[in-house]
């Protein structure tokens, strides 16, 4: 019987369907009891030999199974609804809060001190499979309960009436039942917590293994990762089997006293018979209730195993549930400008958490309003990390970062977000149509808005071209297209988006370098009223950015235009250089 806080939160959410369904369930199991007195009287009757009755007692059990079948069936309807009502309030509260979290969250450190970084495949096993069993628990484990704590002291309460010394063998078995168990419960708790996280484990391994399966085919790895694989499944069935070993000895201990209960009171009642203090009738009855005093701990028993999922997973979907975001949305101003705005980074120290060194050191510079800004610098200077900032992924611990003047904490979060249109060099598309994956940056643009933007972002022509033109499904991940149609897609999505402040993060990095410089052009036409931040590796893509910023090693380096970067010698001037040698001397 393990009853985590956090299963008691969800059960609260569905608990007029929760309630409704406990009494149904105990209706199920008061129709037993009602049974097991009309054929004890019926035994009676027919012991004495007098049959006048037993027409009307046999239709009055027949009419009791009737009922029990009825109420069976809506306790299950009910039950169903209390889980799914639990299950989805969850489901929300838990996405709503990794929506909070943002990408942040994932390879963030986990719960506890050292605690392993978060993995998507854990998230998603946690918001899945965790909150099933959260269902389970709900729907079929807590309403038994309830019912079992009360239902037996009843039947006690009526064999205490007619055949008192049947409590001799009964009392004992049952609070054996009951309580013997729950020597095993912290036991079983871990058990269930360990076997939760290999779940966990072997869940994100898996979906790592799916999507970075080209990445293990070129390297050769597909049979060492299955190996690994196969040792973690292994793993999972060792973990299982502790488990299970740990529930069976409970539910040993509850049949033997279940057994041992039944035939005690059963000796007891035929002895009374036997000796006459007791009625025919009385025998019969606590023969009878014998047994169905321990039927709620037995279908206990069996719903337990439906419910333990949930109990082990109550940990990891409380971790994610009070997970706190890497930045606090407190401000409160709605990010709308009368025009593009301007955007600072005054002196901006960063460092990522447990980190020795910080990334940013000291930033400064301005993008102007409606204009064009590009960063560069070498791998590793830290420009995705200034992109992150920027969308309060994480916020500086020195410096600010100032949209129109007003720094990006004082925005309410989601406004601040919705401003900036991010494209980025992982887009990501649906398995859905072309149109609905653009619709997803504003879903009532008109179909003449869909194709402005593809255009802008040249890949209008293309998806023309295929046979359902803008109704074409994508495979996952848009995995039916090109790379480079991928990014200009995102791009079109972005342009539809209208946001004040474009920010393009190699964005077009797969796209070919001679039509990279064309969508570039075409992009920042396009953009015209919008402050846009460009960050490229290919200078081809910046060059005619109004103005760029070379960082180096977190420290802006040089501002300036792209000749004057380039005569100037430095960073800059390497980074052309390096460009021409990676295109055996084309010129930039
Ligand atoms: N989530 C993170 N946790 C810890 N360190 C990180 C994280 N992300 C980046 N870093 C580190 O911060 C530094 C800057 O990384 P960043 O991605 O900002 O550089 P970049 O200039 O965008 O590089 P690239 O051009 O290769 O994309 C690197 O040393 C990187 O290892």
């Amino acid at each position: 019987m393990i009853a985590h806080p956090e299963l008691r939160r969800a059960a609260l959410r569905a608990r007029r369907p929760l309630l409704a369904a406990t009494l149904l369930q105990g209706a199920v199991t008061l129709t037993h009891l009602a049974q097991a007195a009309l054929l004890a009287v019926a035994l009676a009757d027919l012991a004495r030999g007098d049959t006048g009755r037993l027409p009307w007692l046999l239709g009055a059990v027949l009419a009791v199974v009737a009922v029990r079948a009825g109420l069976a069936v809506r306790q299950r309807r009910t039950a169903t609804r209390a889980g799914a009502r639990a299950r989805v309030a969850l489901r929300d509260e838990l996405l709503a809060r990794l929506g909070r979290l943002g990408p942040a969250h994932l390879n963030s450190s986990g719960p506890g001190p050292g605690g392993a970084p978060v993995r998507a495949g854990a998230v998603r096993t946690t918001l899945v499979d965790g909150v099933e069993g959260v269902d389970a628990y709900i729907s079929r484990y807590l309403p038994q309960l309830l019912v079992t704590l009360t239902v037996p002291p009843l039947v006690l309460a009526v064999l205490a009436a007619v055949e008192p010394v049947a409590l001799l063998g009964l009392v004992p078995a049952l609070l054996l039942a009951l309580c013997g168990p729950r020597a095993w419960d912290r036991l079983l708790a871990r058990r269930g917590r360990e076997h939760w996280d290999t779940y966990e484990g072997l869940g994100a391994d898996y979906l790592e293994a799916l999507q970075g399966m080209p990445a293990l085919r070129a390297a050769g790895a597909v049979g060492r990762t299955r190996e690994r694989l196969e040792e973690r499944s292994a793993a999972l069935h060792r973990a299982t089997v502790a488990k299970l070993r740990v529930s069976l000895a409970g539910t040993g201990i509850t049949d033997l006293a279940i057994q041992g209960g039944t035939a005690a009171a059963a000796l007891l009642a035929c002895q009374s018979a036997v000796t006459g203090s007791t009625a025919a009738t009385g025998t019969y009855l606590a023969l009878l209730l014998a047994s169905e005093c321990f039927r709620p701990v037995r279908d206990l028993a069996r719903e337990w195993h439906a419910g333990y999922l949930g109990a082990s997973a109550a940990d990891g979907i409380a971790a994610l549930r009070t997970a706190e975001p890497a930045v606090r949305d407190t401000g409160t101003a709605p990010a709308h400008w009368p025009g593009p705005p301007e955007l600072r980074f005054e002196n901006v120290e960063f460092a990522y958490d447990g980190a020795k060194d910080p990334v940013l050191r000291g930033v400064s510079f301005t993008a102007r309003a409606g204009r064009t800004t590009a960063i560069v610098g070498p791998s590793g200077a830290g420009k995705s990390t200034l992109l992150a900032l920027l969308l309060r992924h994480h916020d500086p611990q020195g410096g600010r970062i100032t949209l129109d003047g007003l720094p990006t904490t004082g925005y309410a979060l989601d406004s601040l977000r919705r401003s900036i249109a991010v494209v980025s060099q992982e887009t990501y598309l649906f398995h859905a149509t072309i149109a609905e994956n653009l619709r997803l940056a504003r879903p009532d643009a008109t179909d003449g808005e869909l194709a402005d933007a593809a255009r802008v972002a040249g890949v209008h022509d293309e998806i023309t071209a295929l046979p359902d033109g803008y109704a074409t499904v994508l495979g996952e991940r848009g995995a039916t297209l090109s790379g480079g149609q991928r990014q200009r897609l995102a791009l079109a999505r972005a342009l539809l988006a209208d946001a004040p402040v474009l920010v393009l993060d190699e964005a077009t990095s797969s796209v070919d370098e001679r039509r990279e410089a064309d969508i570039v052009r075409e992009l920042l036409n396009a953009a015209g009223g919008r402050t846009v931040l460009v960050v490229a590796h290919r200078l081809s893509a910046v060059r005619h950015a109004d103005r760029i910023v070379v960082l180096d090693r977190g420290r802006v380096d040089a501002v300036g235009e792209h000749t004057g970067l380039a005569e100037a010698g430095g960073v800059y001037a390497r980074l052309v250089e390096a460009g021409h040698a990676h295109r055996g001397g084309v010129a930039a």
